[in-house]
């Protein structure tokens, strides 16, 4: 049954400027076509969808020392961090479906603006901490965490379209999980800040369960705060989710990672996700395309309710003969 009626609102961020890659920017689409909104409602989830967000197109978008596509993404994530706040002045959790990685900058800047101090759980076989500075590829989506940290803002350079960006994230509220594929500067970085990480060998390590309550117990020692769960679907294993930009071996179990969101979706404070990095060009088969969108649902499904022994409304009754 369900203890409280949940209420998502869905936006979808068909941007790919974050990377090189085409055809991350259908992740949207393609998540919807899939039936996210109609197995949301199934499960006595209420939804709003806010359709797909529109990015113009940036001219002469040269690079800013090595950073690739900088206003193009400070542009797209300015539009979302607008469009993220307003969903949760509507009351809703927010979903975002990308798109690349980089547009967690933008997610979680609005998430912040609505809430104010919020918990991440960022989900990834990559950390996606990189400064402009420390990055060997200047691809943004290998950057985000780096603009929303407190204690990294004396270490993030001015770059154009960025100027609107606050950071919002205290080092002491972020938690990894799937880590395995960070650079030496992400490394460093990780450890000279305390964050938390579990990163895969933890996962085997410890077991799921314990990586969960590990991390919700870290999160609500001091103040139980908003949780924005950002998911990249690299975090699963590329045996099961092989349709993304960056996959890397040794990842997440299709169980392990709808563990994780039933998890987070039982803590009561799930209050923003993002669900990203699909993309349909990376897929070998038709078949590869499938297995990962329709995890990317499933996901989505546990972090508002959906619980593998089954659900059944709260009015269900049996038929009379
Ligand atoms: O900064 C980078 O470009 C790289 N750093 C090391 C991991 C791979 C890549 C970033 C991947 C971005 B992701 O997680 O959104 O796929
Ligand atoms: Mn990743
Ligand atoms: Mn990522």
């Amino acid at each position: 049954t369900w203890t409280d009626l949940r209420s998502a609102g869905i936006i979808g961020a068909p941007f790919s400027k974050g990377q090189p890659r085409g055809g991350v920017e259908s992740g949207p689409d393609l998540i919807r076509a899939a039936g996210l909104l109609q197995r949301l409602q199934e499960q006595g989830c209420a939804v709003k969808d806010y359709g797909n967000l529109t990015f113009e197109e940036v001219a002469d978008d040269e690079p800013v020392g090595r950073v690739k596509r900088a206003r193009a993404v400070g542009g797209a994530n300015q539009r979302l961090s607008e469009a993220v706040r307003a969903v949760k002045k509507d009351g809703h959790t927010s979903v975002m479906l990308g798109g690349d990685h980089s547009l967690a900058i933008g997610s979680i800047h609005g998430h912040s603006a609505a809430v104010g101090e919020l918990s991440v759980v960022w989900v990834d076989a990559h950390a996606d901490i990189n400064t402009a500075l420390t990055s060997t590829t200047g691809n943004i989506h290998g950057q985000p965490m780096s603009y929303l940290l407190h204690e990294l803002h004396a270490k993030v350079p001015v770059l154009p379209n960025f100027s609107w960006v606050k950071p919002c994230v205290s080092a002491k509220d972020l938690v990894y999980i799937g880590l395995r594929d960070v650079d030496p500067g992400e490394h460093y970085i990780l450890e000279l800040l305390g964050v938390k990480v579990f990163s895969m060998s933890e996962v085997d390590k410890l077991g799921v369960a314990r990586v969960m309550e590990e991390t919700c117990d870290y999160l609500s020692t001091r103040v139980k705060k908003p949780i924005h769960l950002s998911f990249d679907i690299d975090a699963i294993d590329p045996s099961v989710t092989p349709a993304t930009g960056t996959p890397v071996v040794g990842g997440l179990t299709y169980r392990e990672g709808v563990y994780i969101t039933e998890h987070l979706c039982q803590t009561g404070l799930l209050s923003g996700v993002d669900l990203v990095e699909v993309n349909p060009l990376r897929g070998q088969t038709e078949q590869d395309v499938q297995s990962t969108v329709s995890t990317a649902v499933d996901l989505l499904l546990g972090c508002f309710g959906r619980r593998r022994e089954g659900n059944h409304p709260t009015d269900y009754r049996l038929p009379e003969p």
